[in-house]
């Protein structure tokens, strides 16, 4: 298959940003993407229904109007949050979801929840209006190895939630092993999870083998391959609780190329392009739709979109670096090398 056409995707887990870095990243995820789920991960975090409004505001000044770019709001649920507040969001049209972050999981996640089996009162307010948790599924505890800590979260966080809040509506955001393959596929339609194209085109030894490549490097961590493949069979089985969530994470090109660089790579300027060549690579093209297009907007009951995307086998550089404001770059995951596919909206 060398062209298809698919319904416009949408993005399920996206980080746009503020200031210089909004303007370059947030007109990718709008040319491409009808609606996006945006990470509330700034600092400080968007932690109120207020914050998030102005938030959107900004991010639709950022995006070319003609888009029609949809921005889905979502909460960053500290230890302050109150149960009037999650009500509020749930009331809100522009609110779609709650975000955890376990404290020191990841980037810009300090004031996160360090205790998540501490915070019963805001989960059963979730379960009671139905607006979705998404976590961050990695646990902090210094003494579990960085590649097992989806594994634990699971085991130690996920599962004791699940058995108290059976009704609550969960998305298990970018999964990375085989354990979170396994764990949503025995759930209920009340749990889904996005997986990023990083995690279906790469294991570790695209960051670690022949130097370290700091721009392959983001949370979780890429893990070895027979989790790779896992995903890859996850993402490409049809099963509505996986979908599209780009993970995108810009950082700058100082902040990544550093003797302590940040976690977060930057795909968004080729979402689908990369999702494409994942699925191509198993001979599932046709099921790239169900999975960037359609999962999505059921889990989250939202309208799908209308308009279509014309994906072409054809051969695109990626550019080196891109401008943020006049003194830093922004280095595309894959900067200098090729993309297979290119995507045309129609
Ligand atoms: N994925 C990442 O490596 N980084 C994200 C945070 C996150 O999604 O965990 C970021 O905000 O940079
Ligand atoms: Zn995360
Ligand atoms: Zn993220």
């Amino acid at each position: 298959m060398n062209e298809l056409i698919i319904r416009q995707p949408d993005d399920w887990h996206v980080h746009l940003r503020d200031g210089d870095m909004l303007a370059v990243a947030a007109p990718f995820t709008a040319r491409q993407c009808a609606r996006a789920i945006v990470m509330p991960n700034l600092v400080p975090p968007v932690a109120r229904v207020d914050e998030a409004l102005a938030y959107r505001d900004r991010i639709l000044a950022a995006v070319p109007a003609d888009t029609g770019f949809e921005p889905l709001m979502t909460l960053y649920l500290t230890e302050q949050t109150t149960v009037d507040e999650l009500a509020r969001a749930a009331e809100n049209p522009f609110i779609h979801a709650v975000k955890l972050y376990p404290a020191g999981a990841t980037t810009n996640s300090d004031r996160g929840v360090r205790d998540p089996l501490a915070i019963d009162h805001l989960l059963a307010e979730l379960a009671r209006s139905g607006l979705p948790l998404l976590v961050h599924g990695e646990v902090v505890d210094p003494k579990v190895d960085i590649f097992d800590r989806e594994a634990r979260f699971i085991e130690r966080v996920l599962t004791p939630i699940r058995e108290r809040f059976p009704t609550l509506r969960i998305v298990m955001e970018h999964i990375t092993t085989e354990d979170a393959a396994t764990f949503v596929q025995a759930q209920d339609g009340q749990v889904g999870a996005t997986i990023t194209a990083h995690h279906l085109l790469y294991n570790r030894n695209a960051m670690l083998v022949g130097g370290i490549r700091p721009h392959y490097y983001c949370l979780p961590v890429l893990k070895r391959e027979r989790h790779r493949e896992a995903l890859v069979a996850a993402a490409t089985s049809g099963d509505p609780r996986f979908f599209m969530g780009t993970d995108s994470a810009p950082h700058t090109q100082h902040a990544k190329e550093s003797a302590c660089g940040c976690a977060g790579a930057f795909t968004a300027y080729a979402a689908l392009e990369l999702y494409a060549e994942a699925f191509d690579q198993v001979g599932k093209l046709d099921r790239l739709e169900a999975f960037t297009s359609v999962h999505g907007p059921n889990f989250y009951r939202l309208p799908l979109n209308e308009h279509r995307i014309r994906l072409i086998r054809r051969a695109q550089p990626v550019p080196e670096y891109y401008d943020v404001g006049d003194a830093e770059r922004l280095i595309p995951l894959r900067a200098g090398e090729v993309l297979n596919w290119q995507a045309i909206r129609l």
